[in-house]
């Protein structure tokens, strides 16, 4: 994961907007730290009768325009400060999409691909004990993100109803549909994401059907991205990457048959005997647009950021981005639309997930994607314009338009 650490990343990319926004001092102050941070000991019973103890994160950044919303992360590698940065960077999420909701983000230290079905369950459950009473349906709604899902939501959701002595589904979003989830949750966030390139692509007048595209992170807004550039738009895919490495096939790859590959083999490497390129390398290719869906912050940075030949590139990733990157990206005329622009299809349909359970009343797919589109469509011709008025980058745009509305959220409630 982190080369770089993601809440330094985030605080200068702050800074930045506090200085094209001349915010005063008493507002950064509060907009540079989060509002709480929790860290909980999780003791669990493993299947071998010994007991470990997890260390896990909920950090509430900022709550100005609503109650905290954001992903709850399994990795080996999470930190304190990954956290703190993600949780920054859903409060700007939320606000750029201009959602009625603020910005938080969960996480716990564990190998879940080491774990089984019964000890993820058990940790899943604890860490809703340890942290039950910091969140709620009115307060803190937490939701999946890097290598957690329905499941485990449900169990969180489960724990949490069993305290409370009566259903809570509203506790949390991107449940099973069963139990409340939203049609739509599963491919929103590659989907929202792919909404903004149509439309970087109308404004640099790039043809999508003719475009070639490489994918980093084959995962869940990866492997998605990767099947719906494709059908929306008959793309071609060139490349993609997992944490082993990358495959490269300048015809096109059969994506479906890669899919079949790495369900067989955990891996995209080895497809068809494709030779191995590292993800600096498929960064490098002479491609048109470069789908970032890695979670790996800070991996497009001044050393791979001059090699990049893509016209646009589409962070689904949070903070994929550092800002030495950005500043090159930006002189070599590279259009990125910023991470917490692209991706927020995600949080936008769990949004539409917390209206349905409010109502008891579900919408169709159809209905989820309309609103998605008109939603992320909405949001990227605000940044765009914001980057034209002030002549910055996208990502300093989408700073200005989030930042502003949280500010302003600020100063009618008398925060300052
Ligand atoms: N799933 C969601 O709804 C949302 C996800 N995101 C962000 O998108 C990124 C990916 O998330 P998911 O797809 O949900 O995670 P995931 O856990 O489903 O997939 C991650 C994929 O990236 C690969 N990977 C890991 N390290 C890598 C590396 N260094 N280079 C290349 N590939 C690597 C893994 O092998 C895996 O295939 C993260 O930054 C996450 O925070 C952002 C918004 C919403
Ligand atoms: O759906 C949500 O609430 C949050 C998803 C998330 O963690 C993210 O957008 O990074």
């Amino acid at each position: 994961m982190s080369k770089v650490n993601p809440f330094e990343m985030a605080q200068h990319q702050l800074m930045d907007c506090a200085k094209i926004l001349k915010l005063d001092q008493g507002v950064v102050d509060i907009l540079m730290q989060p509002q709480r941070q929790i860290q909980v000991s999780i003791p669990v019973k493993m299947d071998d009768g010994t007991t470990r103890v997890f260390q896990g994160f909920r950090v509430q950044y900022n709550n100005a325009l609503g109650l905290y919303k954001g992903g709850i992360r399994y990795h080996p590698e999470e930190t304190i400060d990954t956290v703190r940065a993600l949780s920054a960077w859903m409060t700007w999420k939320c606000a750029v999409l201009n959602l009625p909701l603020g910005g938080g983000k969960g996480g716990i230290i564990c190998n879940p691909k080491e774990m089984s079905k019964g000890e993820l369950e058990r940790m899943s459950r604890g860490y809703i004990r340890a942290i039950w009473k910091n969140i709620g349906p009115d307060t803190d709604v937490p939701a999946p993100d890097v290598y957690t899902d329905g499941q485990i939501m449900a169990w969180m959701m489960d724990e949490y109803s069993t305290i409370q002595g009566k259903n809570q589904f509203g506790l949390l979003t991107g449940k099973p549909l069963v139990i409340g989830g939203s049609l739509g949750r599963g491919d929103s966030t590659a989907k929202g994401g792919l909404f903004t390139l149509r439309e970087a692509a109308k404004e640099l007048n790039i043809d999508l059907k003719t475009a070639k595209v490489a994918i980093l992170g084959y995962g869940n807004a990866g492997a998605f991205a990767s099947t719906l550039v494709q059908e929306m738009f008959g793309s071609k895919v060139v490349a993609v990457t997992d944490s082993k490495g990358g495959i490269y096939d300048e015809n096109g790859l059969d994506i479906a048959a890669v899919a079949a590959h790495k369900a067989q083999t955990k891996s995209v490497v080895g497809y068809k005997g494709l030779k191995t390129l590292t993800n600096d390398e498929v960064m490098a290719l002479p491609v048109d647009v470069i789908v970032a869906a890695a979670p790996d912050e800070g991996a497009i940075n001044e050393k791979v950021a001059p090699t990049v030949k893509a016209k646009v590139i589409c962070e689904l990733a949070n903070g994929p981005t550092t800002p030495e990157g950005d500043a090159i990206l930006y002189k070599n005329g590279v259009h990125v639309i910023p991470d917490f622009l692209c991706n927020a299809g995600g949080v936008t349909v769990s949004y539409y997930e917390m209206v349905q359970n409010m109502y008891m009343h579900y919408w169709t797919l159809d209905d989820v994607y309309a609103k998605l589109d008109a939603a992320m469509t909405k949001s990227y011709h605000e940044v765009l314009k914001a980057s034209k008025e002030y002549k910055i980058n996208m990502r300093q745009a989408a700073y200005v338009v989030a930042v502003s509305r949280v500010v302003e959220g600020m100063k009618v409630r008398g925060w300052v």
